[in-house]
């Protein structure tokens, strides 16, 4: 199949019409599409596989592997894989209001209440992931995306992401402020414990709309974390900062587990517990999905497209992320 043809002026890739750029990085580019069946918006993320050596192309190979296993309302959805000899093309979710880091710098931190909403949002997809023992990394306001109803969607997950949209140079150590002390120390493996460094900072981050460990270099930006003192403004409430310094320990085996964090008193104020326990099974339809039960309304709707429910189902069984399954799931999704 040609990838991109020029259909009367449109550029094309498979059954979508590229719209425009949103993001762009060394050896990839992130464009907004419309699938030409459903109307549906998707992002793209194209990568030339020319430029990656075998370290970045295996890291691509382990993002997608880790995007197939997760199927989270805050976690960016894959939709679709398309791959030449030369290029990857990664048909996912598209967040409409970009990072909330954009969102802060042009709204001033959030309200407590605002900021509870969205660190619950963010806590839930975490605990998903770690619960199939998948850690981020590299969990930073860059990477916290808004989708059209402001929920938080985290793009990049399971990998610190070689992707840095706008920054000309490769950030390897996930995001210098966002770090934890053992990152800084060069210890050698970190798990969850790291997440949970990083989400305090992001959780200051929404209430101060600030970094709480920033200096102009990095060996000063060390010090300041290993040193593991940062400013409370005076508009923190005291529940606020207890549960920040109980995520911000320089101790990896001292610091709060997700489990803490979600009973801790901040978290529970005005009665923001979500609906059903983080944890639990998904809803009934998603576990309808992992037994092989599909939505009919939605298989049949694709049969009056002319799509085939048998290859529908045979292309959402094996896990092809194709075509069939990129209608499917925007059609699911809309
Ligand atoms: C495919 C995927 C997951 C991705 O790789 N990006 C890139 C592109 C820009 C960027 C960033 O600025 C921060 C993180 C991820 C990314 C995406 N960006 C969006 N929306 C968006 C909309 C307006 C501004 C920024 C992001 N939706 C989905 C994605």
């Amino acid at each position: 199949m040609v990838m991109a043809e020029r259909g009367r002026g449109q550029i094309r890739v498979g059954f979508y019409d590229i719209e425009k750029t949103i993001g762009k990085g060394n050896f990839a580019v992130v464009k907004l599409a419309k699938h030409r069946v459903t109307k549906s918006e998707v992002a793209i993320k194209i990568i030339d596989k020319t430029q990656l050596d075998d370290a970045n192309l295996e890291k691509v190979y382990r993002e997608v592997q880790i995007m197939k296993l997760l199927n989270h309302p805050n976690i960016i959805k894959l939709y679709q894989v398309m791959e030449t000899k030369d290029m990857i093309y990664l048909v996912t979710e598209y967040a409409s209001n970009g990072e909330i880091f954009d969102y802060l710098a042009n709204h001033g931190r959030m309200s407590e209440s605002e900021a509870r909403r969205k660190f619950w949002q963010i806590i839930s997809a975490v605990e998903y992931c770690h619960n199939r023992h998948v850690v981020h990394r590299d969990l930073k306001a860059e990477n916290l995306l808004l989708d059209s109803n402001m929920n938080i969607k985290i793009a990049d997950f399971g990998f610190s992401n070689y992707f840095t949209p706008g920054q000309p140079l490769m950030t390897w150590c996930g995001s210098p402020p966002y770090a934890a002390p053992e990152v800084f120390e060069g210890q050698k493996y970190y798990g969850p414990e790291l997440d949970v460094w990083s989400l305090g900072v992001v959780l200051y981050v929404l209430v101060c709309g600030a970094l709480p460990f920033n200096a102009d270099t990095l060996p000063a930006l060390r010090e300041r974390v290993l040193a593991g003192r940062f400013r409370i403004p005076y508009f923190m409430s005291t529940e606020c900062e207890q549960l920040i310094r109980r995520m911000l320990v320089l101790d990896p085996s001292k610091r709060y587990s997700i489990e803490q964090i979600k009973n801790h008193k901040w978290m529970l104020e005005d009665g923001q517990v979500p609906r059903r326990p983080l944890s639990s099974p998904l809803p009934q339809m998603e576990e309808d999905e992992r037994l092989g039960h599909y939505n009919e309304q939605v298989i049949r709707l694709m049969n009056m497209l002319g799509i085939n429910p048998q290859k529908t189902r045979e292309s959402l069984d094996s896990k092809a992320y194709d075509h069939f399954a990129a209608i499917y799931h925007l059609l699911v999704d809309r």
